[in-house]
This record gives C-alpha cells, structure tokens and sequence, in this order.
C-alpha cells in the first residue's frame, strides 16, 4: 500500500516538554475507507492527557486529535455514504470488534472485542491489537473506515462544530443514558470544553441548569450558555444550602477532586456521573451518604456511532454550537498551557490550514 506522506504535531516521549512537528504516514483507501483533508480539529482535554502519559498508557510517537472535521478527498470502491466534497467529521473510535453485544447495539464505545474499541490516537490499529499506532487529527490528512466516518449536517459552522465530535458526544450520552428530560435539577461540574456543552445540551432537553464551578469570572458566560444558576464550589454556604437539591449531577473537573461533595448535592434516587477524571478520586467514597438517598456514583465513556451522529444533528436543530477560539497548529502548546491554567474558554480549534501552509 503506497504510504502518504503526512505533516502532523505529536509529542516523541513521555519526557513532556510539548508537542513539535513530525511527518507520519497514511494510506490510499481501501474498499471500505474514506480519505478526508483535514479541516479543523479541537483540543480536547485528553489529548493533554495522552501527550504527557497522564493514564501510562501512551505510545510514542503520539499525534492526538479526535474532534476532526474535514473534506472527502476520495472514497474505496465499497463505499456507499460519502463521497468527494463531503464534509465529515472523526470523534474518538475508528474502529471497534462489530460482534460483541454492544457493538452489535451501537455502543461501540463499549465494545468487549480484544482491545475493545481502536481510539482515533493511541490505539492498535485493528480491534484483534495488531498493528502498531494510531494517529489522531492534529494532522493533515486520514484514512477513515465509513463506518466511523460522521456526516456534519448542513446546519453547522464547519468552523465551531469540531468540539461536537467528543465533548458534545461525551456530555449528550450520560444526559440520554439517565433521561434527563424537562424539569429536572441538573449540576454540571467544571465549565470548560465538556461543560460547555452539557450546559448547552442539558438545557436544550428543558433541565434546569445549575453550572457549578470554582471560577467567578464564569458567570455571565454560563448564564449567556443557557444555565438558570451558577453555583460556585469554592462557598461553603452555597453548597451546603444546595445538598439534595439535583436529580443529576454530570462532572467534568480533569484532576484528582473529593467525589463525596457532589454526592452531597443529590437528592432521592440522583446521579453523579463521571466523565472528567478517568482515575481514582482524591477520597474515598463514603457509601453512607450514597445509600441514604439510593444515590447512584458513576462514569461514562464518550458515545456510540449511531448517538454521534444524533448529538450532530440535535445541534443542528437546537442550533448549538461550541463556543471556540481558532488557534493556528504550531500555538499548539501555548493552547496546552492555557488549558493546564484553567484559562480555556471554551475549546480551542485548530485551523489545519496552519499546517498545510507551513514549510
Ligand atoms: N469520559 C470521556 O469519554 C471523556 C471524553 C473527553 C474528555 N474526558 C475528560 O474530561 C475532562 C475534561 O475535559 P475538557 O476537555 O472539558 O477539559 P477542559 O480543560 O476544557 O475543562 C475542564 C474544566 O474544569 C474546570 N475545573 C478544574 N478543576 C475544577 C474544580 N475543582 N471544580 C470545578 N471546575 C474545575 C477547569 O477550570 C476547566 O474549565 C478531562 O479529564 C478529559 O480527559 C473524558
Ligand atoms: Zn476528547
């Protein structure tokens, strides 16, 4: 297979000190592939994760990127959904087993195949673990199975809608999964490129929003983002007026934080569900407070294809799009440091035309 040579940013050791240029390889696509220039492509938290080995698990060469938007530029002969000109978009699988009972049900997110599901980055390149790498969208070009290849409706600025591809799945999955709906008292922790959108999409599934955070400067933005309170965690008063007070509590802080604080804010039969931190809490959970309301701790891992392209098309609808600030591909680690610093408002996207045109 003829390789096509490609100009990305990746990290080259777990020895963080940033992101630098590199050449990586694609390929033509196969029968059943999509090739697809690459547009834009947000920074999501995880890819500041993955480059600095956060979770040990990291490959290197590592080239994050899985909020990718871009234009079909050729299509394998089996493919039916796509074709050159499309604008499509990649979130976070490429791939996953397509036999295991949730692949089956189209939550490939949860595939129970060998290596369940290939990640855009840092993942096998097959679902039985054979290949070496794979790397994400801070790159020019990819080669995408159709089958995981989004289609953006007409409806949305190519230019905002990257964040779509996982902070808008990552955030509507949970509030589907727990059915949230009209009316009901909805927390979210952390107001930044997951937060946003939970703001934005819990609201427009009618919730009551409270965003909850530690930042006072937030407050007309998460008001201008549609939440009806903001509550800040840094008053003790405040939270502590608020205990039993939400159905559902979604949290996206991305570091170590004390779990039973938010348990506290439940009431009768709520749920606090994880997508932030991926890891252990800073205290123990303590089960007295959760069973003395039946409440229930959990997490969530981004969402299905089907439910990808669902969140999409809600946003089109409800006319949501993330709140964005377009960087260029080599302020790549400035951006990384901004959002180290809590400074992110909300999700930077990288214009890839910053790449193209570099020497
Ligand atoms: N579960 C999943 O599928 C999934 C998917 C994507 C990202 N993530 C993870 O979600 C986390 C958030 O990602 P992001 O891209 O939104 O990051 P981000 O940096 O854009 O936003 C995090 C926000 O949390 C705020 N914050 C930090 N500590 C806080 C605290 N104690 N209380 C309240 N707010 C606090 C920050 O100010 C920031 O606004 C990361 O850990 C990321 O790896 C998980
Ligand atoms: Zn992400």
């Amino acid at each position: 297979m003829e390789a096509i040579k490609t100009k990305a940013y990746g990290a080259t050791n777990s020895i963080f000190n940033g992101l630098a240029p590199m050449e990586i390889e694609r390929h033509a696509p196969q029968a059943d592939e999509v090739h697809i220039d690459i547009l834009y492509c947000g920074v999501c938290h995880s890819d500041l994760h993955q480059a600095k080995n956060d979770w040990g698990n990291t490959i290197y060469p590592c080239v994050p990127g899985h909020e990718v938007v871009g234009r079909v530029t050729d299509v394998g002969s089996a493919v039916t959904k796509f074709k050159a000109g499309d604008i499509v978009g990649v979130g976070c699988m490429i791939d996953s087993c397509g036999q295991c009972q949730p692949c089956q049900h189209g939550e490939e997110n949860y595939c129970q195949g060998p290596v369940s599901w290939t990640a855009t980055y840092n993942g096998p390149m097959k679902p039985d673990g054979s290949g070496t790498n794979t790397f994400g969208g801070y790159s020019t070009n990819m080669t995408v199975k159709e089958s995981f290849v989004l289609r953006i409706p007409d409806g949305l600025d190519i230019n905002a809608v990257a964040p779509i591809l996982c902070a808008g799945i990552t955030t509507y999955s949970p509030l589907k999964h727990w059915k949230v709906k009209a009316g009901d008292q909805v927390g979210v922790v952390g107001l930044g490129g997951l937060g946003h959108m939970a703001v934005k999409l819990a609201k427009a599934l009618g919730a009551n929003v409270t965003a909850i955070t530690t930042s006072k400067d937030k407050q007309a933005d998460a008001e201008a983002m549609g939440a009806d309170k903001v509550l800040f965690s840094t008053d003790a008063d405040a939270m502590k007026q608020h205990e039993a007070s939400f159905s559902f509590i979604l949290n996206t802080i991305p570091d170590k934080y004390d779990i039973n604080d938010y348990v506290n804010l439940l009431n009768l039969d709520g749920a606090v569900v994880a997508v932030g931190l991926l890891g252990e809490y800073k205290k123990p959970l303590n089960n007295m407070d959760v069973a003395k309301f039946r409440r229930t701790v959990a997490g969530s891992i981004i969402g299905g294809i089907a439910e990808t392209q669902e969140v999409l098309d809600f946003c089109a609808q409800h006319n949501i799009l993330p709140d964005v600030e377009m960087i260029r591909m080599q302020d790549i680690n400035k951006a990384f440091d901004k959002m180290m610093d809590k400074e992110v408002r909300y999700r930077y996207v990288i214009d890839m035309q910053s790449l193209k045109d570099a020497e």
